[in-house]
């Protein structure tokens, strides 16, 4: 198991997930173990929807970015979201640690498709994948509205 950077962004990245300084975020960190990126989170009361059970828009959150884990982890790349689908098996119960794991299913140099499991007690909550688009420098600057910072700019693909 090998701890992956927790902040390949530098420190304003503003990331929901995974941003160290996000005042309400989850705050997460990753491990890399073979092809897969592991995450271990336990959730707060201030995640829940219905009494003690994690509302499901937020347990989707963090399976999107354990799939964008698998990207930045496994492909050195970031890609942005563009598709998930995702089954809540069981309710995500408040104050259990939930374990995250995501691998790659395919990919090319534009996108990338990941499994993502998340259980409690070694009993599947959630499993889905996601499908990531990776752009080029000029087309994830076009989305993000202006020039990436410098550390940003290797997660990108070479441009065709
Ligand atoms: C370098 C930047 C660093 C940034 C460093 C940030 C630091 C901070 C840390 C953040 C850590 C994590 C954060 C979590 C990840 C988000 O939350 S990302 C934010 C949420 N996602 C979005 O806002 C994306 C919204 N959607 C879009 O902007 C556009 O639809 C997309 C996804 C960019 C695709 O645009 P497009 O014009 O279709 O692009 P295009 O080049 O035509 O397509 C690219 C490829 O994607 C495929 N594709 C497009 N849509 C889909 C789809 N729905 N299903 C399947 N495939 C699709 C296309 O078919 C194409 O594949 P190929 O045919 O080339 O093989």
């Amino acid at each position: 198991m090998t701890d992956l950077d927790p902040n390949p962004f530098g420190p304003d990245q503003p990331c929901f997930g995974c941003s160290p300084d996000h005042p309400i975020g989850f705050h997460l960190r990753f491990a890399r173990e073979g092809d897969e990126v592991v995450t271990r989170f336990t959730p707060g009361p201030q995640y829940q929807g219905p009494p003690g059970i994690m509302h499901g828009g937020l347990v989707t959150t963090l399976a999107d970015e354990v799939a964008a884990w698998a990207v930045i982890g496994l492909l050195d790349r970031f890609g942005f979201t563009a598709s998930i689908q995702v089954r809540l098996h069981r309710p995500m119960r408040i104050g259990v640690e939930v374990e995250g794991r995501g691998s790659i299913l395919r990919h090319s140099s534009r996108t990338a498709t990941i499994a993502v499991r998340l259980s409690q007690g070694g009993v599947d909550a959630l499993t889905g994948e996601l499908t990531f688009a990776i752009l080029d420098q000029a087309a994830a600057e076009r989305l993000l509205g202006g020039p990436l910072p410098e550390a940003w700019r290797r997660f990108s693909r070479a441009s065709t």
